[in-house]
């Protein structure tokens, strides 16, 4: 099975004046293409340190990712974010959207970046706003559309440029249970779609269960690797 991301011995000590606080100890696994993994773990058991990790958001204090092959911090910061842009999409628990901009405008600013044209990058956002049924709120800013809206725009902001792999940190936790799964479903059929490997921090087991895989961290190590349901 092909590779998209090796982990690679990953650990992260923050230091901070006198204080060091050890989060992470050689974490060892890999993303396979059009794979689904969720990771679990109690609260401050590192999730995030380490998704931060795997999207180039944060540098480990040893050991290496390598996506496609190549070692993402050897990168200079240009390249790094480059790649992030080309390739890898970003869902979080509190959508990000800009504020000032639509939802069309939204999700069009990453093909912007990208380098594609205006009309271009605008034809692909409205298709995809389409997609996750948002058509009829292209115009609308992030503060007129609702909880489960908003979360939907950031699902087509992750997939429009279609990534390899779309990295979320608790992509539903500020929804009710049921949005929750909708999105949840939305995310994971539009993943299958575009053959995107998707990696998912979460506190839901129901929710962990529908991946391919589940890892959980305890005190910043991986201690459990079950199988969730097939797709
Ligand atoms: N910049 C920092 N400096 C020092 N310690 C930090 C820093 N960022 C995070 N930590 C610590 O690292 C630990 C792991 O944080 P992280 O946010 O990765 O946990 P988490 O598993 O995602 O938690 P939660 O489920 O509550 O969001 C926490 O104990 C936190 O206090």
């Amino acid at each position: 099975m092909q590779e998209i991301l090796v982990c690679r011995d990953i650990s992260k000590t923050y230091h901070d004046g006198a204080v060091d606080t050890a989060v992470l100890s050689d974490i060892s696994f890999q993303v396979n293409a059009a794979e689904h993994i969720a990771i679990l773990g109690s609260s401050g058991s590192g999730k995030s340190t380490l998704l931060h990790i795997l999207g180039g958001l944060d540098s480990p204090t040893h050991g290496d990712v390598l996506f496609h092959g190549q070692s993402m911090f050897s990168l200079s910061a240009s390249r790094l974010a480059a790649l992030r842009n080309q390739h890898m999409g970003f869902i979080y628990q509190f959508h990000h959207l800009l504020a000032e901009f639509t939802a069309l405008e939204n999700v069009a600013m990453p093909c912007l970046i990208g380098g594609l044209r205006p009309t271009q990058a605008k034809q692909k956002a409205s298709a995809l706003l389409e997609r996750v049924g948002l058509s009829h709120r292209l115009k609308h800013k992030p503060a007129a559309l609702s909880g489960g809206e908003r979360q939907r725009v950031a699902i087509a902001r992750a997939l429009v440029c279609e990534p390899a792999l779309v990295l979320a940190d608790e992509p539903t936790g500020n929804l009710d249970h049921q949005t929750g799964i909708q999105v949840y479903a939305l995310l994971r059929e539009l993943s299958h779609e575009f053959n995107t490997s998707f990696v998912v921090v979460t506190h839901d087991r129901e929710l962990a269960a529908q991946m391919d895989r589940t890892l959980t961290i305890v005190d910043g190590q991986l201690t459990a690797t079950s199988i969730g349901h097939e797709q």
